[in-house]
């Protein structure tokens, strides 16, 4: 399909039409730290039930959209709807309408690594707090929890310190806890990253079904056999910008998403000369010879 080729993903600014149905509309957002624009003017429509992957290079911008567009951090300008909620009136005031941002913070789940975590809370504590600012009755609050627990592979965990937890036991805690209110929407930034395959193939189960029961999944990944397996609609982001999206099927155009992908964002070859240092544990000699005040 040629209007498939890597065009620039079209810029909208008047979304009100789409907005509605949307699960997740970003509109014309920026965000630049320092002099680095992280996020380049960026649109992105995530239809409401899709299960939607986003894929980029490292520092392409994935994390910082997805935090612009929750309301974590204020972007530059731009704006961003969460089940036809918007997170701002003005950005660049940093001004926001309180009642549409706390809808649209009710409507999402959110999994993005490095947000603060009451560290000295068990994992069971953890979830327990989050039902309690969520206002979920407290016999399906344990319900939850303990199924969270028990399909996590947590049941254990439960009692231990977050600060002790592994990576992967951390990455799932906060999953759990992003899937405890049963959100309209669940955005999750790298949500298999760390996780053990047995853990992995319980969260994509999690996932699907909840998908299938009309929730919108939108996760960014760096494994692009997962996304083409699991997601029905993908987003490629290069240089804080979308520069393809659509169903799986359409981005990729017949061929792998993982060729797709490196056609989009450029693929990059070493020299044949490159790494002539990396000898499996063989020394240059001259280094020794050259060296002073060493003994035999
Ligand atoms: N708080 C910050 N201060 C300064 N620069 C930042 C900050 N957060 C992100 N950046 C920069 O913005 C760019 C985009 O980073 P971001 O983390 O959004 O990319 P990403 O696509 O999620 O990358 P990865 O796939 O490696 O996780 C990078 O150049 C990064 O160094």
């Amino acid at each position: 399909m040629a209007r498939m080729t890597f065009q620039p993903y079209p810029s909208h600014s008047s979304p009100n039409a789409e907005v509605g149905d949307a699960a997740l509309v970003i509109r014309n957002l920026v965000k630049t730290f320092a002099d680095k624009v992280a996020v380049n003017n960026l649109n992105l429509t995530v239809p409401k039930g899709s299960f939607y992957g986003i894929v980029g290079p490292n520092g392409a911008g994935k994390t910082t959209a997805i935090l612009a567009a929750t309301g974590i951090i204020r972007p530059d300008s731009g704006n961003s709807w969460v089940a036809g909620h918007p997170l701002w009136a003005n950005p660049a005031e940093g001004t926001r309408v309180e009642e549409e941002v706390l809808a649209a913070k009710r409507s999402y789940g959110l999994l993005v690594d490095g947000l603060p975590v009451f560290e000295r809370l068990s994992g069971k504590e953890y979830l327990e707090y989050l039902g309690y600012l969520r206002d979920i009755p407290g016999e399906e609050l344990q319900q939850r929890i303990a199924d969270l627990l028990q399909a996590l592979d947590l049941a254990d965990a439960g009692k231990k310190y977050i600060a002790d937890y592994s990576a992967g036991m951390k990455k799932k805690i906060l999953l759990a806890g992003a899937l405890l209110h049963s959100p309209e929407v669940l955005i999750l930034d790298e949500p298999f990253e760390a996780v053990d395959p047995v853990s992995g193939e319980v969260i994509r189960t999690i996932l699907r079904r909840y998908v299938e029961a009309g929730g919108t999944v939108i996760l960014s990944s760096h494994v692009m056999e997962l996304v083409e397996g699991l997601c029905d609609h993908v987003a490629i982001i290069n240089q804080g910008t979308v520069v393809a999206a659509g169903t799986t099927e359409q981005v990729r155009a017949g061929k792998s998403l993982s060729e797709r992908f490196v056609e989009a964002v450029g693929g990059k070859q070493l020299d044949t000369e490159s790494f002539g240092w990396l000898r499996g544990g063989e020394q240059p000699s001259a280094r020794h010879e050259g060296q002073a005040g060493v003994e035999d």
